[in-house]
């Protein structure tokens, strides 16, 4: 049976941060494979600022082209959008059953799992792996049971798409923060401007 980390996430676009922590995850956890699930939408954020899925996945594909255990996946492009994590789980199950699959989460979205759907069922079904974010929040109070939940001290990488998208619209130069084959795809594009 094959472990898969799966990394869900907007990728609007992909950045070092995200890059450094799936490193980190095959470098130190049982995981064969890491897959950056790409989500369409995410039931909690506005569509506003969201690039079209393909242009988004195309860069996640660019960003790990040399890590050989690290996959792109568009399972959820054909999935009912917002993108319910528990609906995109339960369908990996039936296509890979051979597959064991665990999620991989930041500490900043443990705070609100509680609102996600169908949450008791993904705790209770569902290894997740959580990594810290930002170095001066509090750990988040989980009530729940904890059993499914493993913490793992990766290092805090404070960058966020958002402030990345901020900076291309101001001409700010972001060449650092991205795969360099992400930054010569959104170079020579117009998109986020
Ligand atoms: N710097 C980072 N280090 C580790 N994980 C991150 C980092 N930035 C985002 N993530 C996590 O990666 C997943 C996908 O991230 P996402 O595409 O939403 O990036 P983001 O930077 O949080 O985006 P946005 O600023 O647009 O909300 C989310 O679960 C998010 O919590
Ligand atoms: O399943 C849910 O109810 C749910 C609620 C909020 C977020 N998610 C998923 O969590 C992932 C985090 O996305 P993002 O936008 O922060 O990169 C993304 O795949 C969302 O679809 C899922």
């Amino acid at each position: 049976m094959k472990k898969i980390g799966l990394f869900f996430g907007s990728f609007n676009p992909i950045h070092i941060g995200h890059l450094i922590l799936a490193n980190y995850i095959l470098e130190n956890t049982d995981m064969d494979e890491l897959w950056f699930v790409v989500s369409p939408q995410n039931p909690f954020k506005e569509k506003k600022s969201l690039l079209n899925d393909h242009n988004r996945l195309a860069m996640v594909r660019l960003a790990i082209k040399n890590y050989p255990q690290m996959r792109a996946s568009n399972i959820e492009f054909s999935l009912p959008t917002p993108s319910y994590t528990i609906d995109t789980l339960i369908y990996l199950k039936e296509k890979y059953p051979k597959n064991s699959f665990s999620l991989i989460m930041g500490e900043d979205n443990l705070k609100s799992l509680h609102k996600w759907k169908n949450f008791e069922l993904l705790i209770k079904n569902y290894q997740i792996i959580v990594y810290p974010r930002t170095s001066s929040e509090e750990r988040p109070e989980i009530t729940w049971n904890q059993e499914n939940i493993h913490r793992i001290s990766a290092p805090i990488i404070e960058l966020s798409a958002t402030e990345i998208r901020r900076m291309i619209r101001d001409k700010k130069n972001v060449r650092p923060m991205l795969p360099p084959e992400v930054f010569e795809y959104l170079d020579g594009s117009n998109f986020y401007r």
